[in-house]
């Protein structure tokens, strides 16, 4: 094993506490060229496709690699920015809020950064960085408030593989999860709310997730039981009726079954059953990136209004909403307990308060 490149020890130098944000990661450019390399390392992940190696190998170098990243270029560049991908430029503004507001809260000087699992920055680059400046304490926050092995979990092993290279790793903690976390369900409330206030209210809200594989559920994945919890304290701090809701499941990649049910099918069959106006709200999704904005906000709503659907909204990701950002905030506090050195009295009132801000917005406990 090769280690990577480290200081030398010093006794006395103060230990800094970082947060990490991760999150997926996105193609360099709406090209083919930027994304045949994005999906080949997506895609090599074990975390991601579990067909033994020597079988899925030649699929992806011989299909897969040779005809979809064309295809998902001309998605990228429909909603490609100035800027760049939606999803890091989402991304990079979370990183910057969140340290702005940890940054007037907190005496600790904290470093906040991101990485991306897949593309750059990548993790083991962003956390060399932040060892060099002087995190001897870091905080892993993957962008994710459910937990999928393919998702979350592929990000543990990714700052893992990272931290077997160095003789003097970090101190690390990791969050998980946050599916159901008070200020998270009030963001979302928030913003259904919001957009109900200014367009009316629909016939059906469609709280649609990322799937993943059926058989991972089976084998003890928690994300289905994570996205089917937030879907239920969603629901029920907008004091919504069984019927006036329904969770589905977008972005099946391949031909295994998928969980269910199925996000588009389940709207076109709706339009065909006389539902005239659906919202569609994605809360697995803290950024707007393609599988909102071109999957559901364009293929989604032109296959809704095919099938004789009447009007079709999309409700924006949390993205930089400041409840949000605030509820970051929350997050990361709630698990740097011992690391800082305000009083710990000082952050447990500044957490009850959140808390009690977002039960006050309707969040359920
Ligand atoms: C919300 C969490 C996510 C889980 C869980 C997840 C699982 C998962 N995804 C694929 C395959 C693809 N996903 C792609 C894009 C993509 N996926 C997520 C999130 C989760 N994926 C996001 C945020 C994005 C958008 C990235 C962006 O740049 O905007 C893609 C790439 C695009 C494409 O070619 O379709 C693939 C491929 C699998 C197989 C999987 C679980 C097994
Ligand atoms: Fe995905
Ligand atoms: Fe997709």
């Amino acid at each position: 094993m090769r280690y990577l490149p480290e200081p030398p020890f010093r006794h006395g130098t103060v230990s800094r506490v970082g947060v990490l944000l991760v999150n997926l990661g996105t193609p360099a450019a709406p090209t083919s060229e930027a994304l045949r390399p994005y999906l080949q390392q997506f895609l090599s992940d074990p975390r991601v496709i579990e067909i033994p190696r020597l079988l899925w190998w030649p699929i992806l170098h011989l299909f897969i690699l040779t005809t979809r990243p064309r295809k998902s270029a001309q998605k990228y560049a429909s909603i490609w920015t100035p800027e760049g991908s939606p999803l890091l430029v989402h991304t990079q503004r979370q990183a910057t809020l969140l340290k702005g507001y940890l940054g007037e809260r907190t005496r600790t000087p904290l470093l906040v950064d991101y990485a991306m699992r897949y593309g750059v920055p990548s993790i083991e680059t962003t956390l060399l960085k932040m060892k060099a400046a002087g995190c001897g304490r870091l905080l892993i926050l993957p962008l994710y408030p459910q937990y999928a092995a393919s998702s979350t979990g592929s990000v543990f092993d990714a700052v893992a593989d990272t931290i077997k290279r160095l003789r003097n790793p970090p101190e690390l903690r990791f969050i998980k999860h946050f599916h159901d976390h008070p200020g998270y369900i009030a963001t979302l409330a928030e913003s259904v709310r919001a957009h109900w206030a200014a367009h009316g209210r629909p016939d059906r809200l469609i709280m649609s997730f990322h799937g993943v594989p059926r058989f991972t559920l089976d084998k003890g994945d928690p994300y289905h039981c994570e996205c089917q919890k937030t879907a239920r304290l969603l629901a029920e701090s907008l004091g919504l009726a069984p019927d006036a809701w329904q969770l589905t499941f977008q972005s099946r990649f391949g031909r295994a079954e998928w969980l269910t049910p199925y996000t588009q099918p389940t709207l076109e069959a709706l339009a065909r059953q006389g539902v005239g106006r659906v919202d569609v709200i994605c809360p697995g999704f803290l950024a707007d990136c393609l599988e909102t904005l071109e999957e559901i906000a364009v293929e989604a709503k032109t296959a809704f209004l095919a099938a004789g659907g009447r009007e079709f909204h999309y409700i924006p990701c949390p993205n930089e909403r400041p409840d949000w950002i605030r509820a970051l905030a929350d997050i990361t506090l709630g698990q740097l307990s011992g690391w800082l050195d305000e009083a710990p009295q000082a952050l447990a009132r500044e957490a009850q308060a959140s808390r009690t801000r977002a039960l006050a917005l309707g969040a359920a406990d």
